[in-house]
């Protein structure tokens, strides 16, 4: 059961279902549905979407159901598993150079890899993924495992067997994913010549005519003899993988695929999830992301070190309500004394809503606050408890005028509250260093930052053997000011 604040499944529920957070081409591809997008150039016959798809199903294949090792663990960013022939074709450097600038202390490169799948899936005309969380990232690459066009049709039912799905779920899992993309000259020169066409640079021969979107066309094509599918109608026979893969059950399903969207679109859904949660032994997934259908966002409560507290009112994001721009949101709070202050009307500007902030006594501090939406009784009042027993000091200074420098990172913690610690852990590497510090009312750090200026900070704490977050943006030496 969710309540708020819980920083970092918000921010997981956040990067599914708002698509904030990973960047302009995720942004592109996720809200203006850019499908065609390729980063690294136009006309070049491929788009990152494939990519990201092909690199959640190699990053996978190594899963070995036997004795539980390889799976979705982001094992494929490591520059050995790339440089094997199973893994020919550069798509898996650049989906990683995309998706690991969203990864941070909350989210694995393993949970990145499969979000961009589904996204990318689902961006493109294809159906709802479930996504679940918690993929933990490899420290080594795996044991190889990707199968490959040239081996024979036992050996690729023996290796999907490996990898947990039957043969019948190999046809589908296929059939699905070469809905996007196709084969290049440059990773598979034997398999695609050169074209020399200006319009298709990297010399792609696609799986079907609608490579840029999710649809059965890949079957449709296929059973009416007219494929184009590199993997299929090959001049070498040898590498003929789909050829091979597809009419090994007498061409049952590619023909009920061919005859029914919809049923391609039902066993492709259920197909990618168990895809992109294939993970080691050990390793447990949550249940399925749904949306938060009432969430505060960016209310944070900062120790200003002079008595007072600023308390930003963050804003409030309702799932799936129409869209009504007369609509206002009512916002409240309520101090530790009971005592409720007048509401403020926050206004709807383009789906998000202003926030407001106010300054408060230390004492009554702000306890809760409450949302009332005027034009929709479906989203009923609710009030959330603000949590302020550790907070972030905007006593936290740099010591030099210039950046890099060093600077010291302030807690203020309750009197009365005994953390058994208190650490920052930088968003933007993994695994995640710990900086750990420990003194009275403010604890203090201090960072060292010549190599740490674009480093920011999130702050954790430990108390009665649970970890929390502190409720504040990200910290680092550039949000800083001096120190007195
Ligand atoms: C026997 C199994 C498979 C074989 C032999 C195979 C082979 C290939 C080959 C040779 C390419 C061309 C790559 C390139 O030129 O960059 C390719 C592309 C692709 N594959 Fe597969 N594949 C298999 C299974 C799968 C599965 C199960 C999925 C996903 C569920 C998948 C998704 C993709 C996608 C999306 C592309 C397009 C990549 C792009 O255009 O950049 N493949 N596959």
């Amino acid at each position: 059961q969710y309540t708020w604040p819980d920083p970092k499944y918000e921010e997981l529920e956040s990067l599914r279902w708002d698509q904030i957070g990973l960047g302009s081409t995720f942004l592109e591809l996720g809200l203006t549905g850019s499908c065609t997008a390729f980063v690294g150039g136009s006309n070049t016959g491929r788009a990152n979407a494939a990519d990201w798809i092909r690199t959640a199903y190699h990053d996978m294949a190594t899963h070995n159901s036997e004795d539980g090792t390889g799976g979705l663990d982001a094992s494929i960013r490591f520059p050995e598993e790339q440089a094997r022939a199973e893994n020919a074709g550069d798509g898996f450097l650049d989906t990683f150079n995309f998706l690991s600038a969203a990864s941070d202390r909350f989210v694995s490169y393993a949970d990145i890899i499969a979000i961009g799948a589904i996204i990318a899936i689902e961006s493109c005309g294809g159906p709802e993924i479930d996504f679940r969380f918690g993929r933990i990232d490899a420290t080594e690459p795996n044991i190889p495992g990707v199968p490959e066009p040239r081996q024979t049709l036992d050996e690729h039912i023996a290796s999907f067997r490996k990898q947990g799905f039957n043969q019948s779920e190999m046809i589908s899992l296929i059939a699905c994913g070469h809905s996007f993309g196709g084969v290049q000259h440059t990773a598979f020169p034997d398999l695609v010549p050169e074209l020399n066409d200006t319009t298709n640079t990297q010399s792609a021969v696609h799986f079907d005519t609608t490579f840029t979107n999710f649809d059965n066309n890949v079957a449709k094509e296929y059973i009416a003899g007219t494929t184009l599918n590199p993997l299929v109608v090959g001049s070498n026979d040898t590498t003929n993988s789909d050829k091979r893969i597809f009419g090994s059950d007498g061409n049952v399903t590619m023909n009920a695929f061919a005859a029914d969207e919809n049923l391609y679109a039902n066993i492709c859904a259920a197909l990618f999830a168990r895809m992109l949660d294939t993970v080691p032994s050990g390793v447990v997934l949550t249940d399925v992301v749904t949306p938060i259908p009432v969430k505060p966002t960016q209310v944070e409560l900062i120790h200003h070190g002079d008595g007072t507290l600023l308390f930003n009112g963050g804003s409030l994001r309702l799932w799936n309500v129409p869209v009504n721009t007369a609509r206002a949101v009512n916002a409240s709070w309520t101090d530790r004394a009971g005592v409720e202050s007048p509401s403020v009307v926050l206004r709807h500007t383009s789906g998000m809503y202003p926030s407001a902030s106010i300054v408060v006594n230390e004492t009554s501090a702000v306890a809760s606050f409450r949302f009332v939406v005027s034009d929709d009784s479906s989203v009923a009042a609710q009030t959330f408890t603000m949590p302020y027993l550790v907070l972030l000091s905007d006593t936290s200074c740099r010591l030099s005028n210039t950046i890099p420098s060093a600077w010291n990172l302030n807690v203020a913690v309750r009197k009365g509250t005994i953390p058994s610690r208190i650490y920052a852990t930088r968003l933007n590497v993994l695994p995640a260093p710990t900086v750990e510090y420990a003194e009275y009312d403010i604890w203090t750090v201090l960072i060292l930052s010549d190599d740490d200026t674009f480093n920011s900070y999130g702050i954790s704490y430990e108390l009665d053997g649970k970890t929390f977050e502190v409720l504040t943006s990200i910290v680092s030496v550039a949000s800083v000011g001096l120190c007195a």
